[in-house]
Formats: C-alpha cells, structure tokens, sequence
C-alpha cells in the first residue's frame, strides 16, 4: 500500500487547493444523501410506525407528528425527499466530473513525464530493458495504476459517505450503530486474507501481461520468418500455454471476489437474525425498532462490503504501482543530461574526436571487453572507415564515439574537450547516423524527412534525396513525396529504406555523418552512385563508415580495423591493402568470393 500512498500524495500536490473542494463537495453530497435516511423517520413517523418504538434517541428531537394530519405532511416531506436526492444528484454529477478532469490530468502528467524520464534516459537502460517491458509498462501497467487512482478516490468518497451514514445511524439508534459498527471490524480484521490473495493474483496479472506482451511484440517483429519457417503452430503452442495461465488467473480472481463476497453476505444474515433474535425475545423489540436494524444494516453494510471489495480490488492493482514507481526511479537514475530542457548549440568539430585509452564492456560483472585501449584520432571533415569481422566492436565504436555508452576507462575528446552529458547534446545536433537496420515512422515520405529538419524547403528535400539516390523511384512513386511508406517503411524495398534514412540524414546537414552498414542492402548501380554522392561532400563533412563490403570505402582517408575489442590495424585504404595484415585478408577474401 505505500506505493499507492506515495502516489495518492502526489496527486495531491498536482491538485493543490481544488483537492480540499472536491472533499468538501464529497461531504455535501454525503450529508445530502444521509439527509434521505433523515427524511425517512419523518415518514416512518407519519405512518405511526417510529413512535411506538420510542427508541430512537433521535424521537426525542423530532417535533410530534400526530399534530399534524398525515395527508398535509406527506406531500412537504416528499417533497423535501425528491428535493434533496435531485439536488444531491445534481452536485454528484458535476462532482464526478470534476474528480475525473482531475484524476485524468494526474495520470496524463504521470504518463508525461515518465515518457520524458524515459526518452531522456540513457543508453545503458535501452540495452539492458526488453523494449516489450517497457511498451507493456506505458501501456497496460499504467492503465492499471489509473484504475487504481480512480479506486482510491471511490474508496475515499466511499469512506467519507460512509463515515457520515455512521454519524446519522448512531442519531437514530447508537446501540445498533455500534454493534454494526463492532461487527464490521471484525470482519475486515479476518478478511485481510482476502486482500493478501489479491494482492498476490495482482502480481500474476502483472507477469502474465509482461509475457504475453513480450513473446506478442517478439512474433509479430519476426512473423517473416515465422511464416517462412513454418513456426505457427508452435507459436500457438504457446499463445495457449499463456492464455491457460490467463484464464486460471481470472478463474481465481473471480472465486476470490466470490469468497469474499460470500463471507461478507454470509455474515450479514447472520448478524441480522442474531439482532433481530435478540431484540425479540431478550429486549421485547417493537416493529419499529427491526425496522430501524433493518435500515440501519441495508444502509451500512453494503458500504462496508463496498469498502471492502474497492480493498481487494486496490490489492490487485498494487504490484502496477510498484513497478511503475520503480521505473520512474530507474529512469531518474539513468537520466543522460541534467541540462536536457536547455536547447544546446550545434557543436561544430573544427580538428579531430579522439579516444584516449577508451576502455568499455557492457557487462561489468563479466571479463569479456567490447572494446579495449582504443588509442584513435578521427580528423575533422575528413573519411574515416572502420572495418572488422562480425563482433569485432565497431558498432560499440560508435555508440561511445556519439556519447551514448561512457567509456568504463579512458576518454573521448571533441577538439580536446571530454564528452559528457554537458556537451554531449551539442554534440548529437551536429551528428547524422544512419544505422544498419533503418528506422522509418509509419507516415509519408515527406513527414520522414522532415523529422529532422521541419522548415526544410521543397528544395532541400529533393536535393538530399538526389545525393541518396532516392529522386528517382520517389518521382516514380503515385503520391510522390506524400506517399505513405506503412509500418517501419515496410512498402518499400531494403534498399529503398536505407537510401531513404540517408537522405533523411542528409537534410539535418550535418557536421558529423555516421553511416554504419547504411549501404549493406544497395545494388552496386546504387551504392556507386552514393560513393560518388559522399566523395562530392567530402571534406565538407567529417564522414565515419562502417562497412563490411569493402568496396564502399576505397575512398576513406583513414582505415580502422577492430578485432576483438582492439585496434589491430588503422592507416590509408592503400597503404593497408598493400601491407599484410588483417585488412589485406579481408579484402583477398572479398575479392576471391567475387571471382
Ligand atoms: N547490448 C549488448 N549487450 C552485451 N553485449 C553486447 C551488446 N552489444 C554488443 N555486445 C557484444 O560486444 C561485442 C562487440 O559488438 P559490436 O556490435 O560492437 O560488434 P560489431 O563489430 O559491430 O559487429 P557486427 O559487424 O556483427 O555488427 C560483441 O562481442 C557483442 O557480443
């Protein structure tokens, strides 16, 4: 229950003054609906009922009714009645409204800024957090968390409700009030249980979600090969396993509601029959007397029960609470920039990037180094190229090289100055990378461009879509540039998409071009006509490229060759190509398979 705690006070300070309104409202319409139960002893009391009981402690308040003729009070007393349920109505409806406007805008500043927290976090969180998790926690586990703020502003109107029917009861008989009263403590005392066990099912609705949005997510990313292998059918081995466990964990919620249900009705009967029993035969009750036990308890024990239910249902929710809080603190943790609201300047390299001792592993529990005593300068506006066989650490390379991993040892320099999270936003204004799995948004060619560059002119567009050698098959294209290009560019060709996400780069005019594997999936007509593209910007642009086809950087001025997390090699195409070594082999290797 802290977590909600936690997040009942939050909400509370986002509402401010408007929250002590919205309880004084509660309080009203508490009165006004308690003023029912008033209403009625007048009524009772007509009909000559109450006042042969003569115990209300209430009676001894109330003017005489028998003065009056029975036919002149009804109708002012129900009246009064349709008066006061209308008017309770009417303040109910605009309070609800009022509570939802509020409970809304909370959860929106909550989802808000745990996107932002998120957006903002750094790197090291994305690679080690199943993006699945976090979809599953922005989506469902928040929704959840909503309900249960929703349920806890019931549950505190609920309480306040039912804290005034108490006050009213015990003016009509504190007796029985207090032997309800006595009696629905006990019961919430043993009924603890059932919250415990929702608390717990709350937790297994919380994993199932998690699974099941993971292994979806997974199978519709990879439904291709799915398809292609012929693995639906243990894929919906699966989804069964799942949904088995799904439809045990609501079989369970419902025999829990139903037990507590049952232990809660069970115990009203016989709390009633015992009353009753004994104001008969021991204290000689009179009509009017069961008939106040009898509205006393239809009137305060489906609150307790209510009360009761809105507990477990709250229990369920908790581990939500729970775990978005945790993700919230993860973030906050993880944050990259702590200047991240101030809109930073470009930062345009003048000399060099230069990693000195630059040491790095994803892992600092494991040996294993992705990268080790990276001693490197890549001059400015210039072409440097990094090569290596698969897994040799050149896209980690990278990642230190824009500031999105830190260097466990060591240090990456821009024109002498240590990157960090001051600068590191600067930095990222002036770089474009295009990475080796290209990233298009649902939309139309145009919005993707303009991304990154939204006053770019018709101009510049078609200019860097001329540099990527995309003009032409947009041209081609029915709706031109306002084609939409569906999910993740899907109603392109690979090609297409990469030639598409270097245009995109392009048209940041960056200071910084990061290409890693962003010409893998041209033709050759294709990729020479980028190689012509990018020998034209040279020396306008520092230009970093990562290839495995070794024909794509005849023309860097500089080559690096990984292995193993290290520089083995590093001078000009030529000079490397002619030596022996690592790179020489690659490239015979490259040749021999194209002979
Ligand atoms: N997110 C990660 N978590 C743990 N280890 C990782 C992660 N990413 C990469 N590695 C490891 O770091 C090493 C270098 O990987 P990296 O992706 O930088 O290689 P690469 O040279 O770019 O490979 P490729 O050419 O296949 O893309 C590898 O041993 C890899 O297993």
């Amino acid at each position: 229950m802290k977590e909600v705690i936690k997040f009942m006070k939050r909400f509370y300070i986002y509402c401010g003054k408007v929250w002590y309104i919205n309880l004084a409202g509660m309080v009203l319409v508490s009165v006004l609906e308690g003023m029912g139960i008033f209403l009625l002893v007048p009524l009772l009391s007509v009909s000559g009922i109450l006042k042969s009981s003569g115990s209300s402690f209430l009676m001894q308040y109330l003017p005489s009714f028998d003065d009056y003729s029975v036919k002149a009070i009804l109708p002012i007393v129900l009246g009064i009645y349709v008066l006061v349920v209308v008017l309770q109505n009417i303040i109910q409806r605009k309070l609800s409204i009022f509570t939802i406007s509020m409970h809304q805008g909370f959860i929106q500043e909550v989802r808000i800024k745990l996107y932002e927290s998120l957006l903002y976090s750094n790197w090291n969180l994305f690679i080690t957090k199943r993006k699945s998790d976090l979809i599953n926690l922005l989506t469902i586990e928040l929704a959840r968390v909503n309900a249960g703020v929703g349920l806890f502003m019931q549950l505190l109107t609920s309480l306040i409700f039912t804290a005034i029917q108490i006050g009213i009861a015990f003016c009509l008989s504190p007796n029985i009030t207090a032997f309800v009263l006595l009696s629905g403590l006990i019961l919430a005392f043993f009924s603890r249980k059932f919250i415990k066990r929702s608390k717990l099912l709350g937790n297994k609705t919380s994993q199932l979600a998690q699974h099941y949005f993971a292994g979806i997510t997974d199978q519709l990313n990879g439904i291709k090969d799915i398809k292609v292998n012929n693995l639906e059918t243990s894929r919906l081995q699966w989804l069964t396993r799942l949904n088995d466990g799904m439809v045990q964990e609501q079989i369970d919620y419902a025999r829990l509601k139903s037990d507590s249900q049952l232990f809660y009705k069970g115990a009203s009967a016989i709390l009633i029959a015992v009353f009753i029993y004994l104001s008969v035969n021991l204290f000689q009750g009179q009509a009017g007397q069961l008939l106040i036990i009898l509205l006393i308890f239809s009137k305060l024990w489906p609150r307790f029960t209510g009360i009761q239910s809105s507990f477990e249902q709250l229990a369920s929710y908790i581990p939500s609470f729970v775990n978005i809080h945790s993700l919230e603190e993860e973030t906050k943790l993880a944050q990259e920039s702590e200047a991240r609201e101030m809109e930073s300047e470009r930062l345009e390299l003048v000399n060099e990037i230069e990693c000195r001792d630059v040491t790095f592993r994803y892992n600092q529990k494991e040996y294993h180094y992705a990268l080790e005593d990276i001693n490197l300068s890549i001059p400015a506006n210039r072409m440097t190229a990094i090569v290596g066989k698969s897994g040799g650490g050149k896209s980690t390379l990278i990642d230190i090289l824009t500031g999105l991993n830190q260097p466990e040892q060591g240090d990456v320099l821009i024109d002498g100055h240590r990157l960090s999270g001051e600068n590191v936003k600067a930095l990222r204004q002036s770089i474009s990378y295009v990475p080796q799995d290209p990233f298009l948004f649902n939309e139309s060619i145009r919005d993707n461009l303009l991304i990154v560059h939204p006053d770019a002119s018709e101009e510049d567009i078609w200019g860097a879509l001329e540099f990527s050698a995309c003009a032409e098959f947009v041209r081609k294209l029915p709706n031109g540039l306002d084609t939409q290009i569906g999910d993740r560019g899907v109603k392109l060709s690979g090609g297409e998409r990469q030639r598409l996400v270097l245009a995109r780069a392009i048209l940041k005019k960056p200071s910084i071009l990061i290409m890693d594997e962003a010409t893998s999936s041209l033709d050759t007509e294709n990729e020479s006509k980028i190689q012509m593209a990018l020998e034209r910007i040279k020396g306008s642009m520092t230009i970093i490229v990562i290839a495995h086809r070794l024909s794509t950087i005849r023309n860097a001025d500089q080559v690096v060759v990984l292995e193993k997390g290290r520089i083995v090699q590093k001078g000009g195409f030529k000079q490397l190509a002619e030596g022996k070594g690592m790179f020489q082999h690659l490239l015979s290797k490259q040749i021999g398979n194209l002979s």
